[in-house]
């Protein structure tokens, strides 16, 4: 077996770290002022500040070797060469291809993928401007105000996301809606405002057999034939698919239809046309600089070394924290009220990338794979769950995001936020020892005996590790650029633990077991043999308590 199968290289240095106490950041940072200097890596406006984390030379140099021991860079060579990546559904993972503005061929099955890539971009592009314009108008002649993505998982997360972070970028004249959920109450609430006449629904579905996507697409076509009559329905409906023929099938004409392939993961897919929505927001020209932001990470993953390698860090840290020093979570919190969706949309691409229990050869592996990823917004975090990341029991390495700059908003705002976001990373890494919690106690004046008391619950243990991503504004650029970062910082993991990140089939059994109690939840008769007693006491309760 070689370093790189299996998990071989992480279960070596976990051995050789065994033991060993995690290096004190706070110490680290008193005894080098040069600390800061040393653990930063720049790419033109963006910073990466990782010097709050639990390293040192030593420590960092093993993990650098961990990554050339676990073959990271040739694993990521294999990734871009439009080799058959995934090999549990035998097919690339190429999503790098739809922002790949190198000029160069990617051959997958012996065909250059990107003539194709540029044309299905051209033809969004002009269904977009169509739509923005209103030179593509609904049935009744009148301009499209509303245009509503109906999808689900990576159909949805990715472009409900940046819709709203590129809020500043987008048509003042359109609003984009996204319904997800099979709840008949995300489709209700959302139509209940709108127009028929005006209103523009794209199915977006890769496989175009998902339940939720299929029932609110079904329920949103009769929306529109009960307010418009059936011929209205061409007018009123795009579709994004892989499954093109699915699609017309529901009878959306192939001049509506944009495709992608199979080699693009869901949740890597709003680069592709599933970021319609998107490109009708924002415009084709924004759209292209979201892509060219995820073309230089592109660019920085495959050339820089690993220790200057944003993402391949990010990924080393993460498998530090997560197997070395068994950490089960991660948070991620952007001080930029639009990225308030970016949390969820990582959850998908992390949690469902690698929340894996098997190495690519099928065996059982032995280290802790994907962790926990969650996050809000700062400064709103601050006041709800912060507690638990300074003063808990569980260590949480966070992410801090943050703008040099407002877009369009307040500019002394602004200045609060950065404070606040320095100030958090500051804390966590300094904490406040007994003494100086005694110290200022008694300084204000109070008795020693209660100072005695009140000590041990105002101690901040310090040497929480926290990364900074500081960078000049929230724009696609900046965008593009940090769910880039973040793919590959999932690839970086995956390749250290030998697991496919492109594969989901832990999402496949609910649906199925979905799909068998349909029929008997819908039907009051229907028998409930042969189920699990609790599951046939729930499905009793409902029937005994729903008025229908
Ligand atoms: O785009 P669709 O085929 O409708 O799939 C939507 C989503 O559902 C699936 O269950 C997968 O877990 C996701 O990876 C996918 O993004």
């Amino acid at each position: 077996m070689t370093g790189s199968q299996n998990g071989a290289a992480l279960s070596e240095l976990k051995k050789v770290l065994e033991g060993q106490e995690p290096v004190s950041i706070k110490a680290a940072f008193a005894s080098d002022p040069g600390r800061f200097a040393k653990y930063h890596v720049q790419l033109d406006d963006l910073l990466f500040d990782f010097s709050k984390h639990r390293i040192d030379d030593a420590l960092l140099g093993k993990l650098v070797q961990l990554a050339r021991d676990s073959e990271v860079e040739a694993k990521r060579d294999k990734m871009f060469s439009g080799a058959a990546y995934n090999t549990t559904e035998h097919r690339p993972a190429l999503h790098t291809a739809l922002r790949n503005f190198s000029g160069e061929p990617i051959m997958v099955d012996g065909e250059d993928v990107m003539p194709d890539v540029i044309a299905t971009r051209e033809k969004v592009a002009a269904f977009a401007t169509g739509i923005r314009d209103g030179s593509i108008p609904g049935a009744t002649g009148k301009t499209i105000t509303d245009v509503v993505n109906i999808g689900i998982g990576g159909s949805d997360l990715g472009p409900a996301m940046a819709a709203r972070a590129l809020t500043p970028f987008s048509s003042p004249r359109l609003r984009t809606h996204f319904v997800s959920n099979v709840d008949g109450a995300d489709l209700g609430d959302t139509v209940a405002a709108l127009d028929p006449a005006t209103t523009l629904f794209i199915i977006s579905s890769k496989t175009f057999t998902t339940l939720e996507t299929m029932t609110n697409a079904q329920s949103a076509r009769d929306w529109i034939v009960a307010g418009l009559g059936e011929e209205a329905v061409k007018h009123h409906f795009a579709a994004v698919s892989t499954k093109l023929d699915l699609v017309a099938k529901f009878g959306i004409g192939s001049e509506r239809v944009f495709g992608f392939k199979d080699w693009v993961g869901g949740r890597y897919s709003m680069w592709s046309s599933i970021g319609l929505a998107l490109v009708i927001a924002i415009g084709p020209a924004q759209f292209e600089q979201f892509l060219r932001g995820g073309f230089e990470i592109d660019t920085h993953f495959r050339q820089a070394p690993i220790e200057a390698n944003i993402p391949m860090l990010m990924g080393l840290l993460g498998v530090l924290y997560r197997d070395i020093q068994g950490v089960s979570t991660q948070a991620v919190i952007p001080y930029d009220q639009r990225l308030g969706r970016f949390p969820a949309y990582l959850q998908q691409l992390d949690m469902e990338s690698n929340g894996k229990s098997v190495h690519l050869d099928g065996s059982h592996v032995t280290a802790q794979t994907g962790p926990i990823v969650w996050g809000e917004p700062g400064t709103n975090g601050q006041h709800a769950f912060f507690q638990l990341i300074h003063q808990g029991t569980e260590i949480v390495p966070v992410d801090f995001l943050v703008a040099a700059e407002p877009t369009q908003a307040d500019a002394h705002h602004h200045d609060l936020l950065l404070a606040n976001c320095f100030a958090q990373s500051q804390a966590l890494m300094q904490g406040r020892d007994i003494g100086e919690v005694a110290a200022q106690l008694e300084k204000g004046g109070m008795a020693p005996d209660e100072v005695k008391r009140l000590a041990p619950h105002k101690v901040f243990s310090g040497d929480r590790p926290s990364s900074t991503f500081l960078y000049r504004r929230l724009d696609p650029r900046t965008l593009g650029r940090l769910i880039a970062l973040y793919e590959h910082r999932v690839f970086t993991m995956a390749a250290i633990w030998d697991t496919n990140p492109f594969d989901q089939w832990g999402v496949e059994l609910g649906k199925e077991l979905a799909s068998k109690l349909v029929p008997i939840v819908s039907d009051a008769g229907a028998a409930t043999d042969g189920l699990d007693s609790s599951t046939a006491g729930l499905v009793a309760h409902r029937r005994s308590v729903a008025s229908k």
